[in-house]
């Protein structure tokens, strides 16, 4: 629990951003660049990205959702039964721990198409949010446990990652192919790359 609230408190948007959705998206070229082409747009190449242009970020909302999905920071959540019940036939008797495993919910191939695949497009018109809403997606937990810091949590997600992405290209080092990077991720109360992501940042924006 420590490690928990540890990453809570300082690397958890940093996990989010270099592990999951940076190291993703330089392994997903296309999407790099349409996620670039969005903030083109929107924001242009002449300042950087603002809190207040996130609401027109639909690309950029779909690639973090698509990133907690695969890669949840908390991949095993802890709860106790308050009361007798049952769940799928099964009987939990009140004062159960319960463990849920969110990271084999989020590739669970009976909720998702393609399900180890990074699709952010899978998202488009469609109504599955991060908000505990929906128990396929439950990167925040659901009910009256889940995050009490969602909203602050995605917004830094997402302005983090805009500006990485609007600010700088990125390539991988030695001539890496994308498809070479290792994602592989060590299991634990929180998760982390097993190789640390090295990525070289050139600047893009005219300013
Ligand atoms: C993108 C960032 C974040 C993610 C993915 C995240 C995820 C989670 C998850 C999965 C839980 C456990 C929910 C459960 O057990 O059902 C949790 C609990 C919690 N989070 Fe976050 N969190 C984030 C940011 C934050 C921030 C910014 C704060 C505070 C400012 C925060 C404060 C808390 C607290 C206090 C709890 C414990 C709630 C309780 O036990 O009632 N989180 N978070």
């Amino acid at each position: 629990m420590a490690n928990f609230f540890a990453g809570h408190a300082g690397g958890l948007h940093g996990h989010i951003i270099n592990n999951g959705a940076l190291a993703e998206l330089m392994r997903h070229p296309k999407a790099m660049k349409k996620l670039q082409k969005e903030l083109e747009d929107v924001v242009g190449l002449e300042r950087m990205v603002e809190e207040s242009d996130l609401e027109k970020l639909d690309y950029l909302s779909m690639v973090v959702k698509e990133t907690l999905r695969l890669h949840p920071v908390a991949p095993l959540l802890a709860h106790a039964a308050t009361e007798d019940c049952t769940v799928n036939g099964y009987h939990i008797p009140k004062k159960s721990y319960v463990i849920i495993n969110a990271w084999a919910i989020g590739r669970d191939p009976s909720a998702w198409t393609d399900a180890e695949e990074f699709i952010p497009e899978r998202f488009e018109g469609s109504d599955v949010d991060v908000r505990g809403n929906h128990y396929q997606l439950i990167s925040f937990g659901s009910g009256r446990r889940r995050c009490p810091g969602i909203q602050l949590g995605l917004t830094v997600v997402q302005l983090m990652l805009a500006q990485l992405v609007h600010c700088f290209d990125w390539e991988l080092p030695n001539n890496m192919l994308p498809e070479e990077l290792d994602m592989s991720e060590a299991f634990g109360i929180t998760m982390a790359r097993v190789k640390r992501l090295i990525a070289i940042p050139s600047y893009r924006l005219h300013k």
